[in-house]
Order: C-alpha cells, then structure tokens, then sequence
C-alpha cells in the first residue's frame, strides 16, 4: 500500500507534471513522488491568498490525515513550500464523478453507475457521521475515481465536527456548503444543522448524477437560495424520469425532505433497496471510464470551454445561463452570506425599483420555478414544505425581475455582484476536547462518544524547520496559478447594497476588483469550518481560551490573550510569511504551536495578510473599520469639543477671580496701612 510508505516533506523530492483540477481555494496536480516511484496528486494552496482560513485549511489538512476509510481522500503527508502549502495525496487517475459527466455524460449516468457511485460515498458518509464530522460539501465534484473504478469522496475544506462546542459549535450554524447542494436548514441558519444537512446534499448529488447537473443549477446563487427555501424539494419526476426505478426517486425523496429530522441517517440510507443495484468497481470502471482521455487533457479541454464561455458572455439570458453553469463548473463552494442582508437587500430592491420584494417573491416563487423539478406530476410534491403553485410563467417572470433587480452586474461579472454580501465569520475556534463530548446538546444527532471508534492516527512526517526552497521541478507558472480565479463576494449587486456609491467609488472598487480576481479565492468555501480530529485527541487539543478580543478581523479575533504572542509570532509577524507549518505533524504540540503562530499570524495580519482571496470581504471589512474609526473620531471630536468647552469656562471664571483681586500697588498700600 502506497501509503504505508513515507512520503517525503522535501518539494524536491516531487516532480510536478500537470494541473488536473482547481477548485475555489486550490489547485491540483499530479505529480511523480521520485524517491518512491509513485504517482500522486498534490493539492497546492497559496496559504498568503488563504491567510484568511490558515485555521480552516489546518484542519482540512489535519481531517485529511487521520481518516482512514477506503471510501475518502486521505493525505500521505502536507508541507509548506515557501508560502503555499502542498497536500500529497492519491492520485485519482480518472478524476471526479462531474469531470467525467462533463466529459461524455452530459445528461447523467445509468442507473446502476449512479447506484455503484452513490454507495460509495453514502459508506464515507457513514464513517465519517460515526466519527462526529459532517463533510458539508458533498457533490459529483467532489466525488473521485480512480481508473480501476475505486470512488472516494475528497474535499474536506468545509467540514465541520459535530462535537465542537462554543464558538465553533455555533460556527458550525453558518452557512456552509455550495448553494446548489446546501441542505434548506443550512441557509437558514435559524437552529443549526447537522449530520443530516449531508443526506439533503447526497440527495442533490443523486439528482446531479441522474441529470448532468443539480436542480437549480443554471440559476445565480440568490436565485437557488430563493428556490431551496420557497420551492417544494427536487425530486425525480415520473414522466421526465420514466428512465429511472422506483426505488431510485424514493431515495431522493427520502433524503430532499425538508425537515432534517425526517431524513433518515447515512447508516440507515445505505440499507435503502436502491443499493441493491449498486454494482462492483470493475463494473464502474467498464461502464464509465472505458475510452476516456488522460484527466490532464480532460481538465485542459474543459478549461478551454470555460475560456470560451467567459470569451463569448454576452448580455442576455443564454450567457447568464451559460455563466450560472460555469460557477457550477467550478463547483463554487465558498458562499458565505447572510439571510438578513439577503432580506435587507431585497428591501432595497423594492424600494428601488418597486417590482422585487423578498415577501413578494416568497409568496409567488414557489413550485414551478425550474422547469426540471416544478412539474405538477411529481410524484413527491405532497411532501414537507410543499408549497402549491401559482402561474409558473408568473413565477419565472418574478425571479426573472429579482434576478435583474439584483444582478444587473451579473452577465459580465457574476461573482462581482456577490462581492459584499458574504458573511466572514469570526467563530471559528481551535477544536474541542473529548470532554466537549459530555456537553454536546443534540442528542438526537450526536451519538455519545463511547461508540465511536477512534480515528487512527497515521504520522509520517515531522516538522521542517527549515524555509523550503522551490523544488526545480515546480512549473514556473506555480505561484500565480490562481489567477483567474474568482473572487467571492456578495450575492447582491453592490450598486443595490450602495445606492449612495459614486462613480470614485466604483473605480476604486473595480480596481481593487482586479486585483483581487487576479488571487485564488480562499474566503473558503464560504468557510472552511472544518471538522476537527483533533476531538479524538487527548487534552492538548484544547478549546483554546479566548483572550479578551480587543480587535476583529474578518473571522479573526485580535485578542489579548498573550499565549499568542511569543518570539517566533512576532518573528512571523515581521517576515509576514508563514514559512513552515508541517501540517501532519499536528498532534505535536510544538507544530501545534506554530499553527497558532499561523493563527495568529493571521489574526494580527492586519491588511498585510488579508488579501488575495478575502478581498471581497476584506472591503467590507475595512469599510466598516473606516465607519468605526470615523465614530471613534467623531466621538473624540465631540469629548474635545466639550472638555475646550469646560477649560474655556473655568478660565473665564479665574478670569473673574483675578479681576476681582486687588491690584499690586493698591495691595501694597493697603498692607502698608495695616503695618
Ligand atoms: N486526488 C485527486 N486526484 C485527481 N484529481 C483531483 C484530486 N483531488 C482533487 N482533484 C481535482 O481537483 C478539483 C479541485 O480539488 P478540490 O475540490 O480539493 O479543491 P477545492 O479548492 O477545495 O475545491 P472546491 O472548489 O470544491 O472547494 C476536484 O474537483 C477534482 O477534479
């Protein structure tokens, strides 16, 4: 086995030889491991463009090194090559389940490949659910195949620990995940989630692989969020789906209802009769892989026509359609925004143009909206939350008017127009211990930590302390990689969040837009609020006391706690680098320590390490520094104003007292007299 061997930390001992993926905060390659002959993929992230998430990616990579399933992505080892950060991994020669379906099944597979494939992850699931995580983040994209037809489900960037307790706990209420997939409960951030916001996204995922793509797909992120809370859930449809079993639309049911607590467990999903056609891998690898190109090849072709549909965006409904789809190319998974500003944002639109009311739109976009699913024939449109519909062509032209209402930017800059409305959160704390266990509320979703086995621990690698030079065999496009990548942002244009804006304004803000697409996006898959195998762990992997927070960054607290400032922080601090952070090493508590050191790099960061990929967020974060430092200011004006106010007014009172005292000469006289 592969991976029973020691990778190497050392870049050199790599040769990179092509891109085979990119997602929002990564790109991937597969490379030769020399020393070991063997074929790998390294997953290569700009941890200066992420120092935003360096906590996020920590655990990702830290999730990544302890799993130990057949059926999940685990890291060999990671390491920090100058400022990014490589993750060796196996390489999955075929690529994920989307990249195939982009490439010869357009409109989804058979049933049995989706059965074959759906178990499969459905078994990830189940471990990783028994272990306390939730992947947040499941979708063909993420669903990887290796040319003998073995699946594992990868990307850990946005998982979450059910057991995490304080701030992260209520980190993991935050919108998490990527719009298409995102179970109703995740958006609505109003009680929380769980475990079974992955089983509404298995669901989703069964829809995308039945069809070529997920239910609301071509539609912007605003519009799916809309739909996902107003419309009765997708489903497969009777007429449209006659193609598919019984058995298969029940499974989708069974898992797109609404009210997590009717979903049923991954452990008991996977007894469900659909998987009674769930073939072998060989089967897979026949039936799927058989005549396709190297994934290299496979992932220049798509990137060309990704190339060619930004080229060729023109205004109108075919290019959003076209650019809806290309963010679902990218498997965009950093959303991050707030249901409240969402509202306030719809208000304004209302009050704007006067077509487009949040209300408005609650009460008319209901079922009907998306052809695919909104057929009245669905068989499963008496479930939960089943709205009944109005005139779909009425519905359509509604969110058609939101869509323009809020998007006006949209054709030409899709993501521009998502700029300020995500939500960067300040929650996301080091992980809890085991006995956060005792404390986890939700008894109902959390099991007691007696039953979970725990998660073997698989070291290779220890810390290298030394400042890693470039390995020669590392592209020379390497470090600039990323620069076409997007930027997340607010899902609302910003001239309806900033009615008062001025053509200045926009200028500096284009500019600063420019820049910031230039970096790959690492806002984080909305975040990276990742699950943390460090619960399993002994004490040292605490619940970090939080000092008193004297500052906020984005998700970052400035805090007092002076455990945060040591030597090597303020060595960080001045070389404004993260130099060396052996990820694996994490349950070495020194690594530990330099990971804080990272932390707090990132915290204390200030505008040097908040940039790249939080820029969208970095200029929300810094207009609303700027409020605050000009209230401050105003306030200190007004104190000045008053304590010259008093100073004048006692001086005119000794004024008085002074006039009112005898002159020298008539003193003298009058002491002179007494005498
Ligand atoms: N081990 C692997 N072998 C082959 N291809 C891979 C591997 N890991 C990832 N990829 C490809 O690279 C793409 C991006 O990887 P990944 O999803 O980990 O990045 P990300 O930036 O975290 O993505 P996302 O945008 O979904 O958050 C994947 O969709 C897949 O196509």
């Amino acid at each position: 086995m592969a991976h029973a061997r020691r990778f190497p930390t050392d870049p050199k001992e790599y040769k990179l030889c092509e891109e085979v993926g990119d997602g929002v905060s990564a790109t991937v390659y597969k490379a030769l491991c020399i020393p070991l002959n063997t074929e790998v993929a390294i997953k290569v992230l700009d941890l200066e463009k992420c120092s935003n998430d360096l906590d996020g990616i920590r655990r990702e990579v830290q999730t990544m090194s302890l799993i130990d399933h057949p059926n999940l992505l685990r890291a060999y080892c990671s390491f920090t090559n100058d400022h990014q950060l490589w993750v060796v991994m196996p390489y999955m020669a075929a690529g994920s389940a989307l990249h195939i379906m982009k490439t010869s099944f357009p409109d989804g597979f058979e049933e049995p490949v989706i059965a074959t494939l759906l178990r499969e992850v459905l078994k990830a699931l189940v471990y990783l659910h028994s272990q306390g995580h939730i992947h947040r983040d499941v979708k063909a994209g993420n669903i990887l195949i290796d040319t003998n037809g073995a699946v594992k489900l990868g990307d850990f960037g946005v998982s979450a620990c059910m057991f995490d307790t304080g701030n992260r706990q209520r980190a993991r209420n935050t919108f998490v995940g990527t719009p298409c997939w995102m179970a109703p409960e995740v958006m609505q951030q109003l009680h929380g989630y769980d475990y079974k916001a992955d089983i509404w996204s298995f669901g989703i995922t069964a829809l995308e692989l039945a069809h070529g793509h997920a239910p609301f797909s071509k539609y912007p992120p605003m519009k799916v969020l809309l739909m996902t809370l107003q419309n009765a859930p997708p489903g497969l449809d009777y007429e449209r789906d006659k193609r598919f079993s019984k058995s298969f639309k029940d499974l989708v049911a069974t898992c797109l209802v609404k009210d997590p607590r009717k979903r049923p467990s991954s452990e008991k999903l996977l007894k469900h009769s659909f998987f009674k056609h769930a073939r072998t891998a060989e089967f897979l690898a026949r039936s799927i892989l058989d005549g396709l190109t190297p994934l290299g090849e496979r992932f220049r072709a798509l990137k060309a026509k990704e190339a060619d549909l930004l080229l060729n965006n023109k205004l109108g409904s075919e290019s959003k359609e076209q650019l809806s789809q290309k963010e679902y190319i990218r498997g965009i998974s950093g959303w991050n925004f707030n249901l409240e500003d969402l509202k306030n944002a719809a208000a304004l639109i209302d009050s704007t143009n006067g077509t487009c009311h949040l209300d408005g739109v609650n009460s008319k976009v209901k079922d009907g909206i998306q052809e695919d699913y909104n057929e009245p024939k669905n068989i499963y449109q008496g479930r939960a939350n089943h709205v009944a519909s109005a005139r779909p062509e009425d519905e359509i032209q509604e969110v058609d008017d939101l869509d323009c209402a809020l998007a006006s930017s949209f054709p030409s800059r899709p993501l521009e127009a998502l700029k300020s409305c995500f939500d960067v959160s300040g929650d996301d704390d080091p992980c809890a211990t085991a006995t956060d266990l005792r404390e986890q509320p939700n008894t109902e979703s959390v099991s007691p930590i007696q039953q979970f086995p725990q998660i073997e621990h698989h070291k290779s690698a220890s810390c290298n302390g030394e400042n890693l030079e470039r390995s020669a065999s590392v592209p020379s496009n390497l470090v600039h990689s990323g620069s076409h990548k997007f930027l997340s942002g607010s899902l609302i244009p910003e001239h309806v969040l900033s009615p008062y804006r001025n053509a200045a304004n926009d200028s500096a803000r284009n500019e600063c837009h420019q820049k910031s697409t230039c970096n790959r996006n690492r806002s984080g898959p909305l975040f990276r609020q990742m699950k943390d195998s460090r619960a399993h762990l002994p004490v040292e992997s605490e619940e970090q006391p939080e000092g008193k927070v004297i500052q906020r960054r984005g998700r970052f607290q400035v805090t007092s706690d002076s455990s945060f400032i040591s030597k090597q922080q303020q060595v960080l601090k001045s070389t404004n680098r993260i130099n060396t952070i052996n990820f694996q090493s994490i349950n070495n508590s020194s690594n530990a320590t330099i990971l804080d050191t990272a932390k707090y790099h990132a915290k204390d960061g200030g505008d040097a390490s908040i940039t790249g990929s939080s820029q969208s967020s970095g200029v929300n974060f810094r207009e609303k520094e700027l409020q605050s430092y000009i209230t401050n200011l105003q306030q200190s004006v007004s104190e000045l104003a008053e304590e010259v106010k008093k100073l004048k007014l006692k001086n005119s009172q000794l004024e008085v007292q002074i006039n009112a005292l005898p002159k020298k000469d008539e003193w003298l006289r009058r002491e002179d007299t007494r005498q």
